[in-house]
């Protein structure tokens, strides 16, 4: 046989597409044995999708509630070919997020290049991210953001007008969209020096180039998910089918092909935003007026992290650096402060109508606060431990992230070998299922603010609360996401009813599909005045 017949014989074909899919199957199943050879359980994994196979068919929160109950508080599982260690047991997840956090300082991300986005605190890895984390943080201390207090009081000011509107009219609201139309008010004001003089309106140009940036096309179908506008999925848990495809699949395509991927980042919306901030940046630096945002604290904070070279104290960044790291964490703080806190404030307005006792004792507490402070303020709301309560609970019956990851950053072993971690392996604790752990939370499904009673708190773990993440990357943003939902509830409260409508739901529903982020669904609800009220 020639060499030609022999190259276009049938049986060299077959013996070659064979031998690649045995060489394919070996490579993508070559981890599959990483947990069974430690004698930790966990669901079968498939070749390619690992055990991620049909995640797009279930509704996360209850499948993740179906996983941890099925295989216990540690088990693994593959993401694609990466292995994913799920836990809920409070001794390791301590060791994870606190004691042996420099084994774990990452999250699993894309690398953007890109200017400013290569700033988000939430994508930087290692000593960068320690780095910029530590020159951001003292902006969110409670005394800088009560600077910010009197934005966010002004913001609910306005949202009070628009419910009032809303129970001359109709006498009933959908919750998220107000809420949203609140939360992004503060980012304008707060993270942007942006006052939006039509909130709610599709004509503002703020409103119109957020909307596009925070609400993705959520949908079950991965072919939907491709127009990658989907920064949040990107950006925190990557769940895209893009992602899954990229970073799950083939863990190395993103890195190889990463500069792709950042032209799908910026599209005009994005770059509004940073013109936007370029702007105000430029201003700023020839004005001597206070602003009492967040670029302004920010930017005090930034400029004085320091480092020592040759033995003197010098400025940790130039001034370029410092203008991008504040353009960074501005566009993050409505990635990740928009929507998380938009859904908080709905589902907490949702449990208030479905139980009125606890609405009434949290309407009392606050008329016996107003008496003693004059007005909703700072003061008032961090001296109001059963408003801490309610939100607490909320947050507990629905984490507005579904999951906390940490990637493995060195190789790490745990009670003398008995669990043992590679470099690159993840590891989730599944916050929304950790919350509803019968052991930990007994009738779980029970909204129950006492639980978070001083006595109640000091019996549980502290590790059975993950809201907003753990250690030292945990949620940058807490405090201020405290401070503006309590002081929107607490004047909410104070002037307003809420009650249950025929369209209220029995329990609340969400969107289904990759997000990890609960989108409350059909949160429509009464809203009538306080007649008692005599402000
Ligand atoms: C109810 C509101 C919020 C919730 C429930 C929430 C929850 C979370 C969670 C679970 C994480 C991951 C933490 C971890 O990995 O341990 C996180 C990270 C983060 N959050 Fe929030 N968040 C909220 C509001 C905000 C706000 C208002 C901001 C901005 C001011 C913000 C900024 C961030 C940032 C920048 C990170 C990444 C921190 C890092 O990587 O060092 N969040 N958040």
């Amino acid at each position: 046989m020639d060499l030609s017949a022999f190259l276009s014989s049938p049986v060299l074909w077959v013996v070659t597409i064979i031998s690649a899919l045995y060489i394919i199957y070996k490579h993508v199943t070559a981890s599959f044995n990483y947990f069974s050879n430690q004698g930790i359980p966990g669901p079968q994994p498939n070749p390619i999708f690992g055990n991620m196979w049909g995640i797009w068919k279930a509704n996360l929160p209850d499948y993740d509630v179906d996983l941890v109950r099925n295989y216990g508080k540690i088990f693994g599982y593959f993401d694609g070919s990466i292995p994913n260690l799920w836990v809920t047991d409070v001794d390791l997840i301590k060791a994870i997020f606190i004691k042996d956090f420099d084994h774990f300082v990452d999250r699993r991300s894309m690398e953007i290049k890109l200017k400013v986005m290569r700033k988000w605190m939430t994508l930087m890895k290692g000593q960068e991210w320690k780095d910029v984390r530590s020159s951001v943080t003292p902006a969110f201390t409670t005394g800088k953001i009560k600077r910010m207090s009197s934005l966010i009081k002004d913001c609910v000011a306005d949202l009070c007008d628009r419910l009032t509107s809303a129970t001359q009219i109709e006498e009933k609201i959908d919750a998220k969209l107000k809420f949203s139309a609140f939360t992004m008010d503060v980012i304008a004001r707060c993270a942007f020096g942006f006052k939006i003089d039509t909130i709610g309106s599709e004509n503002d140009v703020f409103i119109r180039n957020a909307r596009v940036i925070v609400n993705p096309p959520t949908t079950r179908s991965p072919v939907g998910l491709l127009p990658c506008k989907s920064y949040k999925q990107f950006y925190f848990f990557p769940f895209s089918f893009l992602n899954l495809f990229c970073t799950v699949i083939f863990p190395n395509f993103l890195s190889t092909f990463g500069g792709v991927f950042e032209r799908l980042f910026s599209i005009k919306e994005m770059k509004f935003f940073f013109n936007l901030l370029e702007d105000v940046l430029r201003d700023r630096s020839q004005s001597k007026e206070n602003y009492h945002d967040f670029i302004e604290i920010a930017n005090e904070s930034i400029s004085e992290f320091t480092k020592e070279v040759d033995g003197k104290t010098v400025p940790m960044w130039t001034r370029e650096e410092i203008d991008e790291i504040i353009m960074g964490q501005s566009t993050l703080f409505m990635l990740a402060g928009f929507d998380t806190t938009a859904t908080t404030l709905t589902n907490t307005c949702f449990q208030l109508a479905r139980n009125p006792d606890i609405q009434e004792k949290l309407y009392d507490t606050v008329i016996t606060k107003m008496e003693e402070y004059g007005e909703v303020c700072h003061d008032m709301v961090q001296d109001m431990p059963y408003l801490e309560m309610v939100i607490q609970e909320v947050l507990r019956f629905y984490p507005p992230l579904l999951r906390v990851e940490r990637q493995c950053t060195k190789d790490y072993s745990y009670e003398n070998g008995r669990i043992q971690m590679k470099k690159g392996q993840l590891v989730t604790v599944p916050a929304y299922a950790l919350h509803r752990m019968e052991e930990y939370y007994p009738d779980p499904e029970k909204f129950d603010p006492e639980r978070w009673n001083p006595e109640n708190k000091a019996k549980r773990s502290p590790y059975t609360f993950m809201a907003f993440g753990m250690g030292p990357r945990n949620c940058v943003g807490m405090r201020f996401a405290m401070e503006e939902m309590k002081i929107a509830i607490a004047t909410v409260i104070q002037k307003f009813r809420f009650f249950p409508v025929e369209e209220t739901p029995e329990k609340l529903r969400f969107d289904d599909g990759f997000t990890q982020i609960l989108q409350p669904l059909h949160a429509t609800l009464g809203i009538e005045f306080r007649q008692t009220f005599s402000g």
